[in-house]
């Protein structure tokens, strides 16, 4: 891998590297926050999902979130939303192809060649970050929509891999909401039954693992009723007996201001599970 970006921050170092991913079969972008701490020991990391139209970028300069890794001792990865390049297939609207990748892997052309964004997350991205950088094996996982989707989702698929999850102003049930059907019957095909692994509140009926969930989302958020709709996982962790923290947030909207208003919180609440 290759360090394209270097910038000091807050005593430690705002990072971006490319590399090759086998797994996507493209080249790839991620931004790694390294906290002060990681120049004498190895450090916990906290993956970051960001949401549709977002790359490796918008986290690192929106969110405000080095303060807190800093004062933690906690890592950040933010990785890109989807596989990139000129031979990667996409579509016209934001919200399906290039910068929608939804974190799982297509089965449907022409998007399976590229689009297999959970095993990207889940194995070759911490595989990459624990080889070469100051990391330890400890993993803690948030996103933001689609990217809250994305942490809620594979944090219950993968019981035992991460400390922790949270998520802000996630997509809940994409099986039932408008963006999650357009990219589901496009990468995963019509068959609903496929659908249920990549959604969180079907996964919560069957999680063995009880991982706490934290959820942060704003009340005057554009996308609360039409696709994000908290009160479906609220009702499923509910009826699963599965430990939800789910904070509506007055006034908030779905943008970065809102994340950044609140990503401390988040960032003490994985520390302590990481540091534990
Ligand atoms: N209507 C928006 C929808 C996309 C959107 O709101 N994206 C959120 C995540 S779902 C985001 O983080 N945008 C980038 C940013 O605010 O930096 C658009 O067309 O760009």
């Amino acid at each position: 891998m290759e360090r394209i970006e270097h910038r000091a921050c807050f005593g430690g170092w705002q990072d971006v590297y490319r590399h090759e991913s086998s797994v996507l079969g493209c080249t790839m972008a991620f931004a790694v926050y390294l906290p002060p701490q990681a120049d004498k020991r190895k450090l916990p990391v906290l993956y970051w999902l960001s949401g549709l139209t977002c790359n490796e970028q918008n986290f690192i300069t929106k969110a405000g979130a080095q303060r807190y890794a800093a004062e933690h001792g906690v890592i950040l990865v933010a990785p890109d939303t989807s596989p990139r390049g000129d031979d990667v297939a996409d579509a016209d609207g934001y919200d399906l192809g290039k910068g929608a990748g939804f974190y799982l892997n297509a089965t449907q052309q022409p998007w399976a060649a590229h689009y297999r964004m959970q095993d990207y997350i889940v194995d070759e991205l911490p595989a990459l970050v624990e080889a070469n950088l100051a990391a330890t094996g400890a993993r803690a996982i948030s996103g933001h929509s689609m990217g809250g989707h994305g942490a809620l989702t594979l944090a219950l698929k993968h019981p035992g891999r991460y400390r922790s999850v949270s998520a802000f102003s996630p997509i809940v049930a994409p099986s039932q909401v408008p963006w999650g059907e357009k990219a589901f019957a496009a990468y995963l095909g019509a068959d609903r039954a496929a659908w249920a692994q990549h959604d969180a509140v079907e996964l919560l009926k069957t999680a063995g693992e009880k991982l706490p969930l934290l959820v942060d989302q704003g009340d005057a958020d554009e996308f609360l009723h039409s696709q994000l709709k908290p009160e479906l996982l609220k009702a499923a962790a509910h009826a699963a007996g599965h430990p939800l923290v789910l904070r509506m947030q007055p006034g908030y909207d779905h943008s970065y201001y809102f994340i950044a208003s609140f990503i401390g919180d988040h960032i003490a609440h994985h520390a302590k599970a990481l540091q534990a």
